[in-house]
């Protein structure tokens, strides 16, 4: 993490917005407050909620919980030495990491993959409103997201499985926001009448 360069927020409509967003995989220890992030969330937890269910959580890991996660993932892998080292430091790369938890309800009608559809809504609403807002986002996942020494850092219930994380912090200077990744709609696309 070098470089620390201010946000800078954009007035672009939704589908600029989404249209600019990319991942950024390395950042600077610069990060957004609490405040800022409840506004954000404000605004990402509206998504579409079969019931208003409201079947996820997000949970703010900065400063030392980002080491006490790095030591679980590698608890979860059973790794020792320079390898356990390497994974344990992962979650350093970035100042702020938010965890999004899908937290599935029991619900006669809404089943629970609509559940994780809705908490997965959020996740991506929040990583685009945190790039609109000038901030550098990656979300992460990797083969110990769902084990339970990383279930017990974050205090999860039996009924909240994570759906990753986004690293969060200052886009370093000089990153490129041009798209690099062109979508062929049409390809993906079924038009029945
Ligand atoms: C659920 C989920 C988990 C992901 N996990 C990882 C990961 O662990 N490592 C990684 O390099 N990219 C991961 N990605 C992909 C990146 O977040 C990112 O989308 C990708 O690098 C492409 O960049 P772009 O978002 O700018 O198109 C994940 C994406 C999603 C939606």
């Amino acid at each position: 993490m070098t470089g620390v360069a201010a946000p800078v927020a954009t007035a672009a409509g939704a589908f600029e917005a989404v249209r600019r967003r990319r991942s950024v995989a390395k950042v600077t220890a610069a990060a957004p407050d609490d405040t800022e992030l409840l506004h954000l969330l404000s605004a990402a937890g509206t998504v579409a909620d079969h019931a208003a269910l409201q079947p996820w959580r997000v949970i703010a890991l900065r400063g030392d919980a980002r080491a006490r996660l790095g030591e679980a993932l590698a608890d979860a892998a059973g790794l020792v030495g320079d390898d356990r080292a390497a994974l344990a430091a992962k979650p350093l790369r970035a100042p702020l990491l938010l965890a999004v938890a899908a937290r599935r309800h029991e619900h006669p009608k809404v089943h629970g993959w609509e559940q994780d559809a809705v908490a997965a809504g959020v996740a991506h609403t929040l990583s685009l409103l945190l790039d609109e807002a000038g901030w550098g986002v990656m979300w992460r996942t990797g083969p110990h997201v769902r084990t339970e020494p990383v279930a017990a850092v974050h205090g999860l219930a039996p009924d909240e499985h994570l759906l990753g994380w986004l690293y969060v912090g200052g886009v370093p200077e000089g990153v490129s926001r041009v798209r690099h990744r062109a979508i062929d709609a049409a390809a993906v696309f079924t038009s029945l009448a």
